[in-house]
């Protein structure tokens, strides 16, 4: 349980304790607190929030304002995007591939960044960056939980977080491996889930995501 995060190694932390990402991409601003609300019903306390449409700052500083949840901005493809995220009071940031532009604003501002890496030859660009964790995406195409394995083996230092394609049933073996940090996916907020603005199942979906990811946890 945490309710407020001070550095890398909080954030890292608190990403870890649920070992779930919900990726949110949100028409309406609006729908911000109700879906906050709905993933800490469910037993949540990490969002991400993609720059995938305009809404996405101002769900951000809307998510931000509970401060059990922690509020992290997805799709960040550009420094412009990531100083609207920061600004909206995103504490960590997560690129699709790796954006040395973005991977250095963030570190200079002190805020966790999660670039994508999807070979040996991006995850190396993470360690030269001082990075110790990445993004491995996307996941299911790429081989899944054995390529992670794979990949882990050579970088001892490194967590995944593996995300695109995954769903509960994949969870236990992302989780069951060390190196993996949490496993990032949009199964719990599906689209029609918020197109049709139905909490509830969000909630359910959530909960047992998180039920399955705390049982996995228990076979490392
Ligand atoms: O938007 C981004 O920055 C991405 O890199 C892509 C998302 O992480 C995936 O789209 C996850 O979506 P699912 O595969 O439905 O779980």
């Amino acid at each position: 349980m945490f309710t407020y995060v001070t550095d890398v190694h909080d954030t890292e932390q608190a990403i870890a304790a649920g070992g779930l990402v919900p990726v949110v991409v949100l028409q309406d601003a609006a729908d911000a607190a109700p879906l906050a609300e709905a993933l800490l019903a469910g037993g949540l306390r990490c969002v991400e929030v993609t720059f995938r449409t305009d809404a996405a700052a101002a769900a951000i500083a809307a998510m931000a304002r509970y401060p059990e949840l922690l509020v992290g901005a997805g799709t960040v493809l550009t420094v412009e995007q990531a100083g609207r995220a920061l600004d909206a009071g995103a504490r960590f940031v997560v690129s699709p591939g790796f954006g040395p532009a973005v991977v250095r604003q963030c570190a200079g501002a002190g805020v966790p960044v999660y670039p994508g890496a999807a070979t040996a030859t991006e995850i190396q660009m993470a360690v030269d960056a001082g990075l110790r964790t990445v993004k491995f995406f996307p996941a299911e195409p790429l081989g899944g939980a054995p390529m992670v394995q794979a990949l882990a083996a050579p970088f001892r230092d490194m967590r995944f977080i593996p995300t695109g394609g995954i769903t509960s049933a994949q969870l236990p073996a992302y989780l069951a491996l060390p190196s993996v940090l949490a496993v990032g996916g949009t199964w719990m907020v599906a689209p029609d889930l918020l197109a049709a603005r139905d909490w509830a199942e969000v909630t359910r979906r959530t909960a047992a995501a998180v039920a399955v990811a705390a049982d996995s946890r228990k076979e490392r």
